[in-house]
């Protein structure tokens, strides 16, 4: 270990369209949405994460909410910028710290990126003060999050379903054999459903009151074991003006988003049927693991099951699963090096 390791913080991000997360010292720190609130007169950013969240929405013509990312990559590089070193100054033993320190990152991002976008992502963390910066795809730190071990000849299909893509990889040998990344995903499923409560109840929702009965009620299908009660949805009614409310119910919900689930099962589908026969013969035999926000929607791992005739598993805390891996990456960088990229 060299003199300046002792200055430098190693941190690992998940910059994720719908929430970032950090993992400092083995612990996750930071875990909150990727908003953030701008004063348009003076520019200056007033609030980030759940704050910003809950002003999402409510906003006057002064305050505006961003989200710097879109579809998994960086969309406002001022913003995002702006938003991870908010992050950064928050983790409590960097807060202490008179000056900032260097950092050596570790960041995950989408397999579909670009080069230039991988570019933007490396540029943003060394305005950053980052020392040394790792790139490493998403699918492939979901999969180690989950405890898979990458490094093995043996095929392993993971779904992550996040807020802006759905990336579906198969993975074998520390490398990703082949994948595919479409841009349906929990913000879609969303949309999915201010729009069917604008064309089949005349209410006009906000995005957080569609992501709430998306959570309290959402459903990839409408044969679930344990379904759940229906809900109260306010919002305004779209020809009279006036504020109103009405009863939603789960199978309304899983008709709202058939079409972008069934895109999932058609990229599922088309990975499938192009992975290697020695690797399907061993997806067979292990299944599909889901991670992310997205795989917690009911019934969807048993849509996809009942799709495959493969058995589904949705891991353990989803919405972290990402992140896992990347500080598991983090912390043995040399066990890692081939899966990371500089
Ligand atoms: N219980 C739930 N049921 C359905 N969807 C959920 C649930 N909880 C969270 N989500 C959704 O999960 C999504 C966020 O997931 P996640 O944090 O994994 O995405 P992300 O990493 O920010 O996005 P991306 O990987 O696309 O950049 C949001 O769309 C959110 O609404």
């Amino acid at each position: 270990m060299g003199f300046f390791d002792f200055m430098t913080e190693d941190i690992a991000i998940d910059l994720g369209t719908a929430n970032t997360l950090i993992i400092h010292e083995g612990k996750v720190v930071i875990d909150s949405p990727s908003i953030v609130a701008r004063d348009r007169t003076t520019g200056k950013i007033i609030a980030i994460g759940q704050e910003a969240n809950l002003m999402q929405g409510k906003t006057h013509e002064n305050i505006k909410t961003i989200r710097p990312l879109k579809d998994g990559v960086i969309a406002d590089f001022q913003a995002s910028e702006e938003m991870i070193k908010e992050f950064v100054k928050k983790i409590p033993s960097i807060k202490k710290k008179l000056f900032p320190p260097a950092l050596r990152m570790v960041i995950c991002i989408p397999s579909g990126i670009t080069e230039v976008e991988k570019r933007a992502v490396r540029d943003s963390a060394k305005h950053m003060n980052a020392k040394e910066i790792y790139l490493i795809y998403e699918p492939m730190a979901a999969a180690i999050g989950v405890g898979i071990d990458i490094m093995e000849p043996k095929g392993n299909m993971i779904i992550d379903i996040g807020g802006g893509t759905t990336e579906i990889a198969v993975i074998a040998l520390g490398g990703i054999v082949c994948d595919q990344s479409v841009k349906v995903a929990g913000d879609l499923f969303t949309s999915d459903i201010m729009y069917y409560m604008r064309t089949q109840h005349n209410l006009h929702v906000g995005e957080t009151t569609a992501e709430k009965v998306k959570i309290q009620i959402g459903a990839a299908t409408e044969d679930l074991d344990t379904p759940p009660d229906e809900m109260l949805v306010q919002g305004r009614d779209l020809l009279s003006g006036k504020p109103k409310q009405v009863q939603v119910s789960f199978r309304e919900i899983a008709k709202a988003l058939d079409k972008s689930i069934l895109r999932i099962e058609d990229a599922v589908m088309e990975t499938l049927s192009k992975t290697p026969p020695e690797l399907a013969a061993d997806i067979y035999n292990t299944g599909i693991y889901l991670a992310g926000g997205g795989s917690m929607l009911r019934g969807l791992d048993k849509r996809l099951s009942r799709k495959t005739d493969l058995p589904v598993y949705v891991t353990e805390d989803p919405l972290r699963a990402v992140v896992r891996g990347t500080g598991i990456a983090l912390k043995e960088l040399n066990k890692y090096k081939n899966v990371l990229m500089n």
